[in-house]
């Protein structure tokens, strides 16, 4: 069975095309659509000295397997000419629309998943479009209330209570509600997408040597833990809350499937320090599948060809191998 599977290269001005183009040197076991600009995939093309054949994608046709050096495209005009590593907000509706498309033929089940590549929050937001992340906008788009954030690599999983907001709304975003259904969410796609039996999983507290019996912060007390006891209580293996300066050990992680990190840059700069250019970014709990790259835009690399293409790569393959779980699965 062939999977087909949306692709957005993401920013223009950043490295999210030039990985596109070189991923499709090669022959995939899946038919890649690309949702793009295809004049955009040309000319960067060009200027890696790579050629690009685009095929127009009929979604009446079956699927079908596009040969090395040529993808399927979607095509989506730009606003306007890009030009390489710089920021253009006229181009922020373009990388929406982007997004929209592939949610919308991943929820009518065109697609059997969509895999994205980096794009610049900042510059659509100032092209006036609210924006936070990937994982907020298919939420929204898919009218699903709770998501959860997962990155992935070699040894570590890490996933996030909270994603995009300020540090200073995380106290209160971490709330029971919040807390039951990421753990939930996680504790569910470990046994069904990972085939982990009884996940174990060690959860972060929020503040410092884990609020130190009440002393450096209370959320420990007031929140994490009864939340921790409950779903314990329900046949969850929840280990915490956890001081996270010091959870992030082999000691620990050996014994460990999954890192629960109350916020972004709790647990990602440990995933990345890791594993960089060597993991995925996939979302749990929507009714679709998603993957992403661990990146962003690059943009000071975008035309050089020099972009390690080992996170999309790696991206698209899981992608895939889910998608087809999935289908064996229904
Ligand atoms: N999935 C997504 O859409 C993501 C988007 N971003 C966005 O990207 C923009 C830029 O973020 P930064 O913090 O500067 O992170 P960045 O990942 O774009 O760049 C950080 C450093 O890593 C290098 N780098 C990034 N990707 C690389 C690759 N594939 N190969 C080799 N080197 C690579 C860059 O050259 C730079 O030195 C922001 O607007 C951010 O929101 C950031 C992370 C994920
Ligand atoms: N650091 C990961 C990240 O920010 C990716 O966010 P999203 O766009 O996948 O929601």
């Amino acid at each position: 069975m062939t999977i087909r599977i949306a692709i957005t290269p993401g920013e223009p001005a950043g490295i999210g095309p030039d990985l596109l183009i070189k991923l499709a040197q090669h022959q995939w076991d899946a038919q890649l659509v690309v949702i793009a600009d295809g004049a955009l995939l040309k000319q960067r093309a060009k200027l890696l000295g790579l050629d690009i054949n685009l095929i127009d994608f009929d979604d009446s046709q079956a699927p079908s397997i596009a040969p090395a050096g040529s993808v399927y495209l979607h095509q989506v005009d730009l606003g306007t000419d890009v030009e390489v590593g710089v920021l253009n907000d006229a181009n922020g509706q373009y990388v929406l629309d982007t997004l929209r498309i592939a949610s919308e033929k991943n929820m009518d089940g065109t697609f059997a998943a969509v895999v994205t590549g980096p794009v610049h929050k900042g510059i659509i937001n100032k092209a006036g479009i609210s924006f936070s992340g990937h994982t907020e906008y298919f939420a929204q788009q898919s009218n699903t209330a709770d998501v959860v954030m997962l990155l992935a690599t070699e040894g570590l999983r890490v996933a996030l209570v909270t994603t995009h907001i300020p540090l200073a709304y995380v106290s209160r975003a971490i709330t029971v509600e919040r807390l039951s259904k990421v753990a939930t969410i996680l504790n569910h796609d470990l046994q069904t997408k990972f085939g982990i039996e009884k996940p174990r999983i060690l959860v972060c507290g929020l503040n410092p040597h884990a609020g130190e019996d009440g002393h450096l912060g209370t959320e420990e007390i007031d929140t994490i833990t009864p939340t921790l006891e409950l779903l314990n209580n329900q046949g969850m293996n929840l280990i915490g809350p956890l001081p996270a300066d010091t959870l992030f050990q082999d000691k620990y992680l050996s014994q460990a499937d999954a890192v629960l990190a109350m916020y972004h840059d709790q647990g990602l700069p440990v995933l990345k320090y890791k594993g960089f250019g060597n993991s995925v970014n996939i979302t749990l709990g929507l009714p679709f599948i998603r993957t992403s790259v661990d990146h962003g835009t690059a943009l000071d690399l975008a035309g050089t060809g020099t972009a390690d293409v080992g996170s999309f790569e790696l991206a698209i393959r899981e992608a895939i191998k889910l998608a087809h779980e999935k289908a064996q699965n229904q």
